[in-house]
């Protein structure tokens, strides 16, 4: 029992720490953010008088410690103010503006967007807030201008905003069950010490009744040699007999007084653990699907990023204990970008779910395939060198290539590149993953649909 409450204990507590470290990372993202309104503010910068202003006070809350509730409204002026321009009826002031605008996105509103994508890449969201952000993905990629790409970013802070109220409610409704808990184990306390009190005074009552049997008999031993007569000794033995009667029926009362009262907290303990055990298997289940769904890249129904973070931690303590190889390769759609342009977004994402599951298809068992964001998988290879990873790694560019995808009937051609990096002394996750990226990086300069070892 004490064994399960440590356990239950514990995983609250680590529940509440992973909560802690996300909505750390959601502090992260919200700092890019700002930087990147900040960008976006500048290159807007002096695009017309009527949005400098906004742009201006924009600029200025960002640079402080300012919650993202009390920017919402800068956000919402610059933005009405955006869309004012582009309601203005034609004439020559809408029409410099337009071309500003058209402009100011050629210059800097591809790299925008393009940190945008990265950014909305980059963050896991809570599984409910998964399609928002997913939509999201699909409007920065279809944003035409500084106007919309302005858009994006405001409903980005709204989603980061939104992520980290549900981690704290979250955080809130954890501690909560922990204090309930720990309040129903107060409670077993209280039961055990009130058992105890009530054992002495059931040992009291016993040593009562011991020392009232004692001390009639030690009358009856001086009777026997008191009394010559045997009718007056006959009737000192009854009189004894009589008292020690009494006292163990006065014991036998006191004691089915106790016992009852002991039944009736015994049950009523019974039914409160009974009760403990189902909410606990209630909640048990439902952390764990929570932690499943954190867990799982919905589009995709595959483990993510954070679901990778994990394993690869995992991975690398049973690694540093044993000779066994690991590595990882970093996997990257290519031109995915043309493939979303041409055929549209949905067809993209029907693309990454079919390359997915391919690759969920061709590896070991024991291999570990994520959704690491956008359009690029992870694989870990457990216990398999580099030379051995290369060539599951040519497997699956092989795999990919000719998976048959159609789009109004003629074939398209998908191709992939890999970056593949073995663990070497000295290492770290982070250290070998940045080696698959640079591998997978050259892949991409070396013409694409290929692996390379870094
Ligand atoms: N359909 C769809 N597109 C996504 C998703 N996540 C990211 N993308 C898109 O993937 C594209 C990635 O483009 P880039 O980073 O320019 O890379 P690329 O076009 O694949 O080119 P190379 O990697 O250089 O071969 C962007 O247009 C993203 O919007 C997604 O979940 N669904």
């Amino acid at each position: 029992m004490r064994l399960d409450n440590q356990v239950w204990e514990s995983r609250y507590h680590e529940a509440v720490d992973r909560l802690s470290r996300e909505e750390a990372q959601w502090r992260t993202a919200e700092s890019l953010l700002r930087q990147l309104v900040g960008c976006l503010g500048r290159a807007a910068h002096g695009a017309h008088d009527q949005v400098d202003p906004h742009i201006e006070r924009l600029s200025g809350a960002l640079q402080g410690p300012m919650d993202a509730m009390a920017l919402e409204p800068l956000v919402n002026g610059l933005t009405e103010a955006m869309n004012n321009l582009g309601a203005r009826p034609r004439g020559t002031h809408a029409e410099r503006s337009i071309a500003i605008t058209r402009v100011t996105r050629t210059e800097h509103g591809s790299s925008v967007q393009s940190a945008l994508s990265r950014l909305v890449d980059r963050i896991i969201v809570l599984p409910r807030l998964a399609d928002r952000a997913n939509e999201l993905r699909h409007d920065v990629a279809d944003a035409g201008d500084l106007v919309a790409l302005a858009t994006c970013g405001d409903r980005l802070a709204d989603l980061i905003n939104e992520q980290r109220l549900g981690l704290q409610r979250e955080i809130d409704a954890l501690q909560a069950v922990l204090r309930h808990v720990t309040s129903r184990l107060d409670e077993l306390s209280q039961y055990m010490s009130r058992e105890l009190a009530d054992q002495s005074t059931g040992e009291a009552n016993g040593q009562a009744l011991d020392a009232s049997v004692a001390h009639e008999m030690r009358l009856l031993s001086e009777a026997a040699l008191e009394y010559d007569d045997v009718h007056d000794l006959r009737e000192r033995v009854n009189l004894c007999l009589e008292t020690i009667a009494q006292c163990f029926s006065e014991f036998r009362d006191r004691e089915g007084t106790r016992l009852t009262a002991y039944r009736d907290r015994a049950e009523k303990m019974r039914q409160r653990i009974e009760q403990l055990e189902t909410e606990r298997n209630t909640l048990q289940r439902s952390l764990e699907r929570e932690h499943e769904l954190a867990q799982t890249d919905t589009m995709i129904g595959m483990p993510n990023r954070l679901a990778y973070e994990k394993r690869i931690e995992a991975a690398f303590e049973s690694w540093q204990t044993t000779t066994r190889p690991l590595s990882i390769a970093a996997i990257d759609i290519d031109h995915f970008k043309s493939i979303n342009d041409t055929y549209g977004h949905t067809a993209g994402d029907a693309v990454l779910r079919i390359i997915g599951q391919a690759l969920v298809k061709h590896v070991r068992p024991c291999d570990f395939v994520a959704r690491y964001g956008g359009e690029e998988f992870i694989v870990l290879f457990d216990g398999a060198d580099e030379a051995e990873s290369m060539q599951v790694c040519e497997r699956l560019r092989g795999k990919i290539q000719h998976l048959a995808f159609h789009a109004s009937r003629q074939p398209v051609r998908v191709t992939a590149s890999i970056g593949l990096a073995q663990f070497q002394p000295g290492d770290t996750p982070q250290t070998v993953f940045d080696r698959a990226d640079l591998a997978l990086y050259t892949a991409k300069n070396g013409g694409r649909n290929r692996c390379v070892a870094g």
